[in-house]
């Protein structure tokens, strides 16, 4: 069963899947894999150093490290349950901000099985941003201005896919991990 958890960067994804891991395994004694993307060492740096200068090579960069991902996934079947922290919702959502047909990205990433449930941590990037440490401040006002956009799609992407909850990443943390332990509950029971 696998479980995406996407957001804009500061929206929480990271400290949520580690607490949703926790809480999976000893309450509900369920063997949980926890994951990322980007997820290969090589991709990830053909992406730094190539990949932002190009917004379409950098579509098929996170694409292709998404297909070693999946791949790497399909043999992990000691699990009851995988959350990866970001998928291909992260791709739609960036990508076209910068440009990229959103129908494009769409199709280079339909051989990839569908999350059975995503949680989206919705957040103003005003406010996400704030939460971010490791942000160049350099940039402040380019980032700001496609997170927000990011944020938008992201929305957008939820419209028409009931598999995807939003959760209101402005609560606190134990609100928002609350609501997502509710989602989880609906689908493993
Ligand atoms: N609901 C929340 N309210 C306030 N701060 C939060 C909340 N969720 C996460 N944080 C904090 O925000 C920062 C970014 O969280 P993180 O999980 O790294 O986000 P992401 O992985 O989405 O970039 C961390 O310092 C984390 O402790
Ligand atoms: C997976 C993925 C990430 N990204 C972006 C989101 C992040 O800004 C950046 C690096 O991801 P990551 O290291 O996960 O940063 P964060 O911890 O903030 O999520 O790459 C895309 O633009 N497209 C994608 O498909």
């Amino acid at each position: 069963m696998l479980i995406a958890i996407e957001g804009i960067d500061g929206s929480g994804k990271t400290t949520l899947a580690k607490e949703l891991k926790k809480w999976l395994e000893n309450e509900k004694k369920k063997k949980v894999l926890l994951t990322a993307e980007p997820f290969t060492e090589e991709i990830s740096k053909l992406i730094q150093e190539e990949g932002w200068k190009d917004p379409v090579t950098l579509t098929l960069l996170f694409s292709a490290d998404r297909g070693v991902h999946v791949n790497w996934i399909m043999k992990q079947n000691q699990y009851d349950i995988i959350i990866t922290d970001r998928y291909y919702y992260s791709t739609i959502a960036y990508q076209s901000a910068m440009g990229i047909d959103k129908n494009w990205i769409i199709e280079v990433n339909k051989f990839f099985p569908k999350p059975e449930l995503t949680l989206l941590l919705d957040i103003p990037a005003e406010i996400a941003i704030t939460r971010i440490k490791k942000d160049d401040k350099f940039n402040f006002k380019e980032k700001l201005s496609l997170l927000k956009k990011v944020r938008e799609n992201y929305l957008e992407i939820t419209k028409n896919e009931n598999s995807i909850k939003i959760i209101n990443s402005t609560k606190t943390f134990e609100e928002v991990l609350s609501e997502a332990k509710n989602y989880v509950e609906e689908l493993i029971s």
